[in-house]
């Protein structure tokens, strides 16, 4: 049974589907909201027959493209992306981002950065007037991340470093995960950029000018666009 968020989700998902052409190199985001992209893409690849392969950002992703049979490909083959597609935790009004609740941040960044456009599908609760509400998640080397939680505390933000049940949560790359709580974000590229220039700081959730295009799911879609 879908709740009323999960059905905004499906629509902004299947709906971003409609960008993808045949022949076309996509970045396939992860969370929830991707999973119903991937779902559907599979059902075109198989009904209209179109050729896609795609680059995951995460393990999971990549379980649910094998799943829907929609091909995979590497950076060692492929070195542009057409289009990437995924979610997000927070959107602003600039369309500057957080992301990495799901801790796959730094591959959605590197398949971000790869791809001719970002497509973002989010449902409405995401949209913020100022990012900060949802913890930043910052990827960190697992070496020394007591230090580097710390450097970040002084930043003024309250950091904790992100668990699974009982352990520690551990990234597809094998990094931990501080989520970082600032009050208010107001200035998301100075934040961005002194995060980033920290040693053993691997990447931030900060997704920044990255993308164009956001579609809300709603009765009615909405397509946001700078
Ligand atoms: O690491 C996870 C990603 O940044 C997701 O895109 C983000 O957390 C949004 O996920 P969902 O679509 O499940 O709300």
């Amino acid at each position: 049974m879908l709740t009323e968020q999960d059905k905004l989700k499906k629509i902004a998902g299947e709906k971003a589907v409609e960008y993808i052409k045949d022949g076309m190199k996509v970045g396939l985001g992860s969370g929830s909201t991707v999973y119903w992209m991937i779902k559907r893409l599979g059902e075109r690849i198989k009904q209209e027959r179109i050729v896609v392969e795609g680059i995951p950002s995460s393990n999971k992703t990549a379980e649910w493209a094998k799943e829907f049979g929609v091909s995979l490909t590497d950076f060692s083959r492929v070195t542009e992306l057409d289009i990437t597609i995924d979610g997000a935790d927070e959107v602003d009004g600039n369309l500057q981002l957080i992301k990495g609740g799901g801790g796959a941040l730094f591959r959605e960044k590197v398949i971000a950065q790869a791809a001719k456009q970002l497509l973002i599908i989010v449902d409405p609760s995401k949209l913020v007037k100022t990012l900060g509400a949802f913890p930043l998640p910052v990827e960190v080397l697992p070496f020394g991340w007591e230090i580097i939680s710390k450097e970040l505390k002084e930043l003024g933000a309250d950091c904790s470093l992100r668990k699974q049940n009982e352990d520690i949560y551990i990234t597809d790359n094998g990094n931990y995960i501080l989520d970082c709580q600032f009050s208010e974000i107001k200035d998301p590229v100075k934040l961005h950029n002194e995060l980033i220039h920290k040693v053993g700081v691997l990447e931030t959730g900060l997704f920044i000018d990255m993308t164009k295009t956001v579609l809300v799911g709603g009765e009615e879609l909405r397509v946001i666009e700078k």
